[in-house]
């Protein structure tokens, strides 16, 4: 059997002598497409950032594809092909996706500025970002500056630039946060049509999407994974109705199916 994209062991970290994530077992297999779901407040980004090594555990272990990186910086893990995208849009405004892309494919090159290139690769990176572009549904706006783009076309163009890493494995807090309801599907389907040998985990509030869209749900509570399994064995485990009940979230209750679509 291939080792899991991901994995942790007993994962923790505490602030002073408050336990924002604790005994953390966590597997996302190659491939998968898993959300990670939770009340506010769950440690749910403090989770992400562990994984990543923004933050180091105060306990447990983090493997990707087997081996332990617990150690490894952020950086060194973004090389091993961990990226991520955040809650709040991190563009810059006045640059075109297109040069956003190129920038970000360029960096990951470790290559100067593009002016100074010879001509073949300096092609061979644009042709890079449309095709980058184009997967990602933003083609026909290549040329248009970031700021004038509508919000989920944006944070479709977050995406775009984690993918410009060529990650194995993506990391996304709350993708659709701040996306017209009318986009969010569009911007989930995007996400799902990515290469198949790319494991996705999403942060994600909006019920309708995370039933939709997940293979697998893990269900953080406190800290902690209240359970984890098939959107069918979620929809029905009353112990996640339950969490989210007197919630912020409330209207997130209604949202989860009895008999969820996936198997
Ligand atoms: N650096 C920090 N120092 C102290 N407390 C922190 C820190 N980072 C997070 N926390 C606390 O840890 C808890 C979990 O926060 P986190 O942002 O991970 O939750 P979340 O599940 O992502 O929430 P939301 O759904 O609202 O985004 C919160 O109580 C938060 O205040």
């Amino acid at each position: 059997m291939s080792a899991a994209a991901l994995q942790t062991h007993g994962l923790g970290i505490s602030f002073g002598a408050f336990h924002a994530v604790s005994g953390v077992n966590l597997s996302l297999e190659p491939g998968a497409r898993q959300a990670l779901i939770g009340p506010n407040g769950a440690g749910k980004t403090t989770l992400i950032n562990l994984l990543t090594g923004i933050y180091k555990p105060s306990a447990g272990r983090v493997l990707m594809n087997g081996e332990d990186v617990t150690a490894l910086s952020a950086d060194r893990r973004a090389r091993r092909g961990l990226a991520r995208t955040f809650q709040i849009n991190t563009l810059f405004p006045s640059l075109t996706p297109l040069s956003s892309v190129v920038l970000a494919i360029s960096e990951r090159d470790g290559l100067g500025a593009v002016w100074w290139r010879p001509l073949k690769r300096h092609t061979a990176v644009y042709d890079e970002a449309r095709e980058l572009l184009g997967r990602l549904k933003l083609d026909a706006l290549a040329d248009v500056p970031v700021a004038e783009l509508a919000y989920g076309k944006q944070r479709l163009l977050e995406i775009a630039l984690a993918m410009a890493a060529k990650p194995r494995i993506l990391l996304l807090d709350e993708p659709a946060a701040g996306v017209p309801e009318d986009e969010s599907g569009e911007l989930f389907e995007v996400i799902d049509a990515l290469p198949a040998d790319i494991s996705v985990l999403f942060i994600e509030h909006d019920m309708k999407l995370v039933f939709r869209f997940a293979r697998r749900i893990s269900v953080l509570v406190t800290g902690q994974v209240l359970t984890e399994g098939t959107p069918a064995e979620i929809g029905r485990d009353p112990r996640v109705r339950e969490v989210y009940l007197g919630q912020a979230h409330t209207h997130a209750v209604q949202a989860i199916p009895a008999e969820a679509a996936h198997g």
